[in-house]
């Protein structure tokens, strides 16, 4: 039988993981969506073969036909429908952030670690991006030596005006804060970060954040949200022997009056389309198998810790430590 997958929110990233899965998903349905926007709702339910209708995530939570729940409504959301997912005993693949604060991440934690059973995934998708976890393996596998750098550039081609500098952080640079952790397998110790001016975007959305990890690799994370031309993101690696980067994803090059040429993808949605896949599968494969997978709450809460760290940074324009909770034994490591 196949599992039954409640999405909270109908907005950008609940319509794409609903059509996600009812398009390219095996093993689960779509049997719930929750909006208070209706209309959204019901033209999302029509794409996406037509699950039950509610008005407010609490109650799709609720719903028992619904076994294991999607959380893809706003950050500020977060925190009470995850913890509402673990009193119901049910899965939940929650939106990246996990909470918009290291200190309501670590509330999840403490939820979880209590009811003693792993029930969170955090959807960092870049995990499952065919690009970083090849990025992955050549590191694994010797291939570039030890790594000393790591280069991240992080363009969206534009933003809502109150997308402001600290949302930059935690909502955007977040993703390059777990992908490098979890690549590298090494921890953030310090973070500095660097505003630059605007050309008529919000405040805040040109940022250079330098991260240190524990072992000494730099990790430096270039910022830009009000690009205009496209999403563009980048990522490369520098080892002692070599070197391994993303390559741009086009399906084909253009050679025209004197120019070479590929197309970028408006958003995210096209850029990283495999890997919303990939994790999608991932999580239903790992429920029915029993065995948890991708980021952990744990990861979630280091994640937002250290990009609080990188606010607190922006706020002094110094050098700002990354002091972490001891990682309780229940995430292994
Ligand atoms: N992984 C990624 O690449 C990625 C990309 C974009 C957004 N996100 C994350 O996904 C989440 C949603 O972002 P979005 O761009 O889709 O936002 P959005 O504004 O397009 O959609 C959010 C929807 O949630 C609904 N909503 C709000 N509160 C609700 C509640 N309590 N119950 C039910 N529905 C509720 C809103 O009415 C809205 O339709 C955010 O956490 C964001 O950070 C992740
Ligand atoms: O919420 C989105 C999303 O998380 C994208 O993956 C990221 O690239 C954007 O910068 C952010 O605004």
């Amino acid at each position: 039988m196949s599992l039954g997958i409640g999405i909270v929110g109908a907005g950008v990233m609940g319509g794409d993981h609903a059509r996600t899965l009812s398009r390219s998903v095996h093993g689960a349905r779509l049997v719930a969506l929750a909006d208070a926007d209706r209309e959204r709702a019901a033209a999302v339910a029509a794409e996406a073969g037509g699950p039950r209708l509610h008005a407010e995530g609490r109650a799709l939570v609720e719903d028992p036909q619904v076994e294991a729940v999607l959380v893809a409504s706003p950050d500020a959301t977060h925190q009470e429908l995850v913890l509402a997912c673990l009193a119901a005993g049910k899965p939940v693949l929650c939106e990246k952030p996990l909470a918009p604060t290291a200190a309501a991440c670590l509330d999840i934690v403490a939820a979880e670690v209590k009811l003693g059973r792993r029930l969170i995934q955090v959807g960092f998708m870049r995990r499952f991006d065919p690009g970083y976890v090849a990025m992955r393996a050549a590191l694994a596998e010797g291939r570039i030596g030890a790594p000393v750098m790591m280069h991240c550039l992080h363009h969206n081609a534009g933003v809502p005006p109150w997308f402001d500098a600290g949302i930059v952080v935690t909502n955007s640079a977040v993703h390059e804060i777990d992908v490098a952790r979890w690549l590298l397998d090494d921890e953030f110790v310090a973070v500095s970060a660097f505003l630059r001016g605007t050309d008529g975007g919000a405040p805040g959305d040109r940022q250079f954040l330098v991260l240190e990890t524990r072992r000494g690799v730099l990790v430096d994370v270039a910022l830009f949200l009000n690009a205009r031309y496209g999403y563009d993101v980048r990522a490369e690696l520098v080892g002692e022997t070599g070197t391994v980067a993303l390559r741009p994803q086009a399906p084909a090059e253009l050679r025209q009056a004197g120019l070479q040429a590929i197309g970028l993808a408006p958003d995210w949605r096209a850029h990283f389309a495999a890997a919303y896949v990939n994790q999608l599968q991932a999580w239903v494969d790992a429920i029915r198998r029993g065995t948890p997978t991708g980021a952990s709450a744990w990861d979630g809460y280091v994640a937002s810790a250290t990009a609080d760290a990188g606010l607190e940074a922006l706020r002094t324009g110094g050098r700002t430590a990354i002091a972490l909770q001891p990682r309780p034994a229940f995430y292994g490591g």
